[in-house]
């Protein structure tokens, strides 16, 4: 079945196998104590476990893919790693499931994987583990079309550690329970690391019922999706092309929206600039349009959308 799978069915279900193994690294990193944290820029930390986490993910599709190509949050990476971080296993569960017909015959040259090896690094640095999240991002040309959002600290009911979300459009979701944000009120998830004032007055235009500050752009997107925030309200650049491939694909998978906050999708080809200029707004897709209306004009001139 494997052999036989078209490119992205492989790609993803090594993603999947490989992103957990990736949550094993920064689960351990984290138990031995010594982070090895070096800053990269103001409120931009990298640590041991995103160095080891980048390492081995790289290494593993490098390895199974080598003509695809893949950019990672942490730049060029060592990828001479030990057996133990060259994941070989394709998730068999994901690929018992049929490829949408619009993406079996995708060359790997179309692709771009975009890896953020551990999402949500401030909070990692100061125990908010909850919000740390696995992110490889699948775009075929400009398009984020899979997404694999890892949570290597979420206790399963069974005591095992980690989950691993998926979405592939054309195909669906898997890996969580989607759930219905509550009626009657219009709660927003955003940053908890990375506010200024020009954030802050857009967030001012939402008439919103509650506030949620945490970290990572996959946390965010998890809590659309299990009906913890209505909107993910980003207006202001930061956050790169790593960030948001992976939440866009699976949000999307599920019906909803991530776009820029003028309501445009970002690029994921090769040659894009990393960074989201344009910030990010994301919803379940039902007032995504409404929701771009309320960003004021003066946030919307000073990011430089249009
Ligand atoms: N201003 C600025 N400078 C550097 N890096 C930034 C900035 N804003 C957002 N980010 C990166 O975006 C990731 C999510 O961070 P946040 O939760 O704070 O913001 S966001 O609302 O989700 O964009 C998070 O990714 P990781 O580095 O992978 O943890 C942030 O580093
Ligand atoms: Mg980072
Ligand atoms: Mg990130
Ligand atoms: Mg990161």
């Amino acid at each position: 079945m494997a052999a036989t799978s078209p490119v992205i069915m492989r790609v993803m279900a090594s993603s999947i196998s490989t992103a957990k193994r990736a949550g094993g690294i920064i689960r351990d990193v984290l138990k031995k104590g010594d982070l090895g944290i070096v800053d990269k820029g103001k409120n931009d930390p990298q640590t041991e476990a995103d160095r080891s986490a980048q390492r081995c993910i790289i290494a593993s599709l490098a390895n199974k893919f080598p003509t695809v190509k893949i950019i990672g949050e942490e730049g060029g990476s060592d990828l001479n790693v030990c057996d133990d971080w060259l994941v070989n296993e394709l998730d068999e569960g994901f690929l018992q499931q049929s490829c949408p017909t619009e993406w079996k015959d995708v060359k790997p040259e179309d692709f771009v994987i975009w890896v953020d090896p551990l999402d949500g690094t401030a909070e990692y640095t100061q125990g908010h583990v909850e919000h740390v999240t696995v992110l490889i991002g699948i775009a075929v040309k400009d398009a984020a079309v899979g997404g694999i959002i890892h949570q290597p600290f979420y206790k399963q009911p069974d005591g095992e550690m980690g989950r691993t979300i998926w979405g592939l459009k054309g195909l669906g979701t898997g890996g969580f329970t989607a759930v219905p944000a509550p009626a009657g009120q219009f709660i927003i998830t955003t940053t908890r690391s990375h506010s200024n004032a020009l954030h802050q007055q857009a967030l001012n235009a939402f008439a919103s019922t509650e506030v949620l500050k945490v970290g990572g752009a996959g946390f965010k997107v998890l809590q659309l999706l299990e009906g913890k925030a209505h909107a993910y309200v980003f207006a202001t650049p930061g956050c790169k092309k790593w960030d948001t491939c992976a939440p866009e694909a699976v949000l999307e998978a599920q019906g909803g929206c991530l776009t820029n906050i003028n309501g445009e999708h970002y690029a994921y080809n090769a040659d894009v600039e990393h960074v989201n200029r344009q910030g990010v707004l994301a919803s379940l897709g039902q007032n995504h349009a409404a929701l771009v209306e309320k960003i004021p004009a003066e946030v919307r001139a000073a990011v430089g959308a249009k």
